[in-house]
């Protein structure tokens, strides 16, 4: 039978890890897809030591790949915007189909590169962009395709998760983890797009795309990373019965979508509480099925291929039975809504506030009374012991649900407090993530 070519582009860690997993799965994947895939090409600027290329063809220049006639799909693995963009739009401009891993790509340039797809009948497959080894795009736009979903959330950043759990379980300093996710090949080329929930928000830009049938809306999600969460804000939570999580955010509510991601505080009992490490984990609530959650790993070298050459697997049993090119995001052409984007002001949550304020009486009063003041009812508020010679004592709030901007101002009018230390710090509490 004659086999599917393959070009790679970028032999990194999932490049070398996708490469690895092509031929050493190589008899069990064409018994599965009745055709063997074969790597025609690579597209590298060096070797990789934890693959033997040596029998396969090498170039430096990735773009002989996307101009390559025997090259049938075109798998982007380097990363980046422009490079990647131009290779991608050379590669279906050339009648190729493609499979990227690149979230950031796909989360800000996806909508321009998945109309050129459509123009020129090739498919556009994404699978190890969100949630790594996870199969979440093939559950929302496959498995759960015959539901409305209700929302989703998730811990999309296996870094982000790294990180909160090492500060959490062994006290360990930010830095330290994460040059440790950093050697694992988990984080970003750009380490900030992991800490400041950058990565995440793509991911979950792509899969409010595929659950709401919405066009990619990056620019119009709210992201906060985990920067500014501290190891006393990991044990007051705690105490209260919760633990921080990073979580992303989609919901359907009644004038628009919600797009958030930030740290949020979980009760302990949750499932998506105790999701710990690299480990990422999504839950689906949709109206037939009720809720679902998936977990597994969300990097790394081999999990993440394992979902590229899925998606190269999937493309090879099109191309032998021929069908309608699929929407990218599972939506027929024109059928995507305009349903706005929620303001983060508009959005609704409880949440937990650190204060750190002089302790002296009357300080606790002043705080309740402007919270009242703005109709935001307390469910739990206790003074801990001064930690520092300031004579300053943190005091820690959860608030019922309140909408946000009402929040805001609260938040603005305790700053202006004599005796309090701005900023003070605001978590959000979901309880049914
Ligand atoms: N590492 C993970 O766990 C993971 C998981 C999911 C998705 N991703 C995504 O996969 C992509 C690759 O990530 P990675 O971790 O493998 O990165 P990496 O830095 O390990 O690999 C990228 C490779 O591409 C090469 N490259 C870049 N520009 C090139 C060019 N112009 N010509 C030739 N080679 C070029 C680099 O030299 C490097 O070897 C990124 O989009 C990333 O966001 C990574
Ligand atoms: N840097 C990403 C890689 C997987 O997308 C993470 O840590 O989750
Ligand atoms: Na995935």
């Amino acid at each position: 039978m004659k086999p599917v070519k393959v070009g790679i582009c970028g032999l990194g860690t999932v490049g070398s890890g996708t490469f690895n997993v092509l031929t050493r799965n190589a008899n069990s994947i064409a018994a599965r897809t009745g055709r063997p895939i074969i790597v025609e090409q690579i597209g590298a600027r060096r070797d990789n030591p934890a693959s033997d290329t040596s029998t396969t063809q090498m170039t430096r220049d990735i773009f002989d790949v996307a101009r390559n006639p025997d090259v049938d799909i075109l798998v982007e693995l380097i990363g980046g915007y422009d490079v990647a963009k131009e290779l991608i739009l050379t590669a279906i401009e050339h009648g190729k189909h493609v499979v990227t891993a690149n979230k950031a790509l796909i989360a800000e340039h996806g909508n321009e590169i998945f109309q050129a797809a459509r123009e020129k009948n090739v498919v556009v497959a994404y699978e190890a962009a969100v949630a790594g080894g996870i199969p979440v795009i093939k559950c929302l736009r496959e498995g759960l395709s015959g539901n409305q979903i209700n929302w989703l959330a998730g811990i999309i950043n296996g870094t982000g998760n790294f990180i909160l759990t090492e500060m959490g379980d062994k006290n360990r300093p930010f830095e330290e983890v994460l040059s440790e996710a950093q050697a694992l090949g988990y984080a970003e080329a750009d380490p900030t797009f992991d800490v400041e929930g950058i990565d995440a928000c793509h991911k979950l830009t792509i899969m409010a795309a595929i659950a709401f049938g919405i066009p990619l809306n990056f620019e119009r999600a709210y992201t906060e990373g985990i920067s500014r969460v501290t190891p006393a804000d990991i044990q007051y939570a705690e105490e209260l019965g919760y633990r921080i999580k990073h979580l992303g955010i989609a919901r359907q509510a009644d004038e628009g979508v919600e797009l958030r991601v930030h740290p949020t505080l979980i009760p302990a009992s949750r499932p998506l509480a105790n999701i710990n490490g690299v480990l990422n984990s999504v839950v689906i609530n949709a109206d037939a099925v009720g809720e679902t959650m998936m977990v597994g790993p969300g990097a790394g070298a081999e999990p993440t291929a394992s979902s590229v050459v899925a998606d190269i697997m999937d493309i090879a049993r099109a191309l032998e039975a021929p069908q309608t090119t699929p929407n990218p995001l599972g939506f027929v052409e024109n059928a995507l809504k305009s349903t706005p984007v929620l303001p983060i002001g508009e959005t609704l949550s409880a949440n937990y506030l650190r204060i750190h304020a002089d302790d002296h009486p009357g300080v606790m009063n002043a705080i309740t009374q402007i919270l009242s003041d703005h109709g935001i009812n307390i469910d739990a508020i206790t003074q801990k012991a001064i930690r520092e010679s300031d004579g300053f004592a943190d005091i820690v709030i959860l608030t019922q649900t309140i909408k946000e901007s009402t929040l805001d101002k609260a938040i603005n009018k305790i700053e202006g407090l004599i005796d309090i230390q701005a900023p003070i710090t605001r978590i959000r509490v979901e309880t049914m993530a």
